[in-house]
């Protein structure tokens, strides 16, 4: 996860071919004029050295395998700006390492590169594919996963493009499309259902009913392992959950095991849901690249 199989395999050869050319000159002594002098001395140095350098590269493994980048994906007034936004504050001094693999994936993307951050023990590249759904064929392949925002209000509005599509309809169409074009890659999708203040808002006030837009919603029961929130109504959480299925309804369709969708209730305009959600998906992407 991370970096495409060529840049894991340069990674690798890089660092493995520089430790066995440092293990070979010490075998034959390059850089140590002196051999034969005090050779147990500079035998036990060679061997600490050699420690030192393996230390360094299980970090160096650690730390890749802790480097994600991430594509943000979503319709129009979505929330990915302000996710996006709340993210670049949290901007932190990274290692040299952590700055070159950034350079790294910078030079790649071709300057769409956008803001990098550190959650926990994670470090985040983030690319806000604000120019819509065409930036994301630069991007495509080089992402460790994608995040669709989708606005969970919108179930009573239209696409401002047409003035006519229902706009919870076409972020399902949009989920729908991404998911046939990713059906060989092997990425995760994280779903940030987002705008769940404003959705709780208006079930809450009663005058915009689901069920006027998507009929099915009057039906609905909300799956037996779903978790409310502590003091939700329950109104909230069977509408949230209905949406949340409608989703994973086309993301359960095809070889599931190819790759996933992991859904998440978001309000961007809470910094710290989105820190929270963003610790979630670096344990998810460990955990599907372990
Ligand atoms: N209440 C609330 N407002 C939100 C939330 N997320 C975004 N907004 C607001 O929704 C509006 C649109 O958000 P943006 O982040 O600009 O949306 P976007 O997806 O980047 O939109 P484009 O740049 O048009 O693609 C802004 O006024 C945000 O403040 C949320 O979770 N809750």
């Amino acid at each position: 996860m991370g970096l495409s199989g060529s840049d894991k395999a340069t990674y690798y050869f890089t660092s493995f071919y520089c430790f066995f050319l440092f293990r070979k000159m010490a075998c034959f002594g390059i850089g140590n004029k002196t051999k034969g002098k005090c050779g147990e001395e500079e035998e036990k140095a060679r061997r600490e050295a050699n420690k030192r350098i393996e230390k360094q590269l299980k970090k160096d493994k650690q730390q890749y395998y802790k480097s994600h980048m991430l594509l943000l994906l979503g319709d129009c007034d979505s929330g990915k700006s302000t996710i996006f936004n709340q993210m670049r504050l949290l901007d932190t001094e990274l290692t040299a390492e952590e700055k070159l693999m950034q350079y790294m994936q910078h030079k790649k993307a071709s300057g769409i590169f956008e803001t990098y951050f550190r959650v926990g023990e994670y470090v985040f590249y983030l690319f806000n594919g604000r120019s819509g759904w065409r930036s994301i064929r630069r991007v495509f392949c080089d992402q460790s996963a994608y995040i669709l925002v989708v606005d969970s209000s919108s179930y009573d509005m239209v696409c401002q493009g047409d003035n006519q599509t229902n706009q919870l309809q076409e972020a399902l169409n949009n989920l729908e499309n991404l998911w046939r074009r990713m059906r060989t890659m092997d990425r995760p999708v994280f779903l940030f259902l987002n705008k769940q203040d404003l959705l709780a808002e208006k079930v809450l006030a009663g005058k915009s009913k689901i069920e006027d837009y998507f009929p099915e919603f009057a039906h609905y029961t909300s799956h037996e392992h779903t978790t409310p929130v502590q003091g939700e109504d329950p109104s909230v959480t069977r509408a949230k959950y209905f949406i949340r299925d409608k989703f994973l309804k086309i993301t359960a369709s095809g070889d599931v095991d190819m790759h996933k969708c992991f859904p998440f209730f978001t309000c961007a305009i809470d910094l710290e849901n989105i820190q929270r959600t963003f610790r979630d998906c670096g344990d998810k992407l460990n955990f599907c690249s372990s």
